[in-house]
């Protein structure tokens, strides 16, 4: 089975836990788009989404999929979808290698019930192989990689196409390599509270619930507390 086939399978996995008649969150990335494309075949059971990223939204448009901003939601979402760059056995994540963590974050802040969908090359024991994803203010991205080398990380400004990446929030992201996570909430909250870090792409607070992991032999289901 290639990856892109475990991906198509915690897709298809995750379309069982999608109530009638709701507006759900969706997250970003090559899993989640599998998941986009198999929700548009029960589209006419939802009523709509809320997208973590414009690739989302213009996803989920082409499918004739209504798309929800945030302001206009006044109830917690019933469940939010997403992919993660990688997650523990219990249930705490990088996540921000597309670059939406912060958008992500909100909606997964939204929602009642986080519904991570990854492939099993995601599942790790201690977090902090693939880099940390820091969205921060451009003017004090110097500032904060400065801060964040403190951590044993070597902190670089993520680049595309020869300049810095801009997230759909107009902020830069700082990847910090070399880290070995082994308290993901403690360092979470360290993070974040760098003045000038608009979101760290560690999920641990706002931890998955449940993650639909695709396996050679199946998909198997891991619940959080
Ligand atoms: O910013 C992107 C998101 O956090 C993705 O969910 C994450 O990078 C995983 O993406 P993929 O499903 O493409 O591996």
């Amino acid at each position: 089975m290639s990856q892109d086939d475990l991906k198509l399978s915690v897709a298809r996995a995750a379309i069982q836990y999608i109530p009638e008649g709701k507006i759900i969150g969706v997250g970003t990335g090559s899993t989640a788009n599998f998941f986009i494309d198999e929700l548009a075949r029960i589209k006419n059971r939802i009523v709509g989404a809320v997208a973590s990223s414009r690739a989302t939204a213009d996803r989920l448009a082409s499918h004739g999929i209504k798309v929800f901003d945030l302001n206009d939601i006044t109830e917690p979402l019933p469940v939010y979808i997403d992919g993660a760059d990688e997650i523990t056995a219990k249930g705490a994540m990088i996540k921000g290698g597309g670059g939406a963590l912060t958008r992500e974050k909100i909606i997964a802040s939204a929602s009642e019930k986080f519904i991570c969908i990854a492939d099993e090359s995601k599942l790790v024991d201690i977090l902090g192989k693939f880099p940390l994803p820091v969205e921060v203010i451009p003017m004090a991205s110097q500032l904060i990689a400065r801060k964040l080398a403190v951590f044993g990380g070597k902190p670089v400004l993520r680049m595309k196409e020869g300049k810095p990446f801009v997230t759909d929030n107009g902020n830069v992201i700082l990847d910090v390599s070399g880290l070995q996570i082994k308290d993901p909430a403690n360092l979470e909250e360290k993070i974040n509270n760098i003045v000038g870090v608009v979101t760290v792409g560690l999920f641990a607070r706002t931890g998955a619930n449940l993650c639909l992991m695709g396996c050679s032999d199946g998909v198997k289901t891991l619940a959080f507390q």
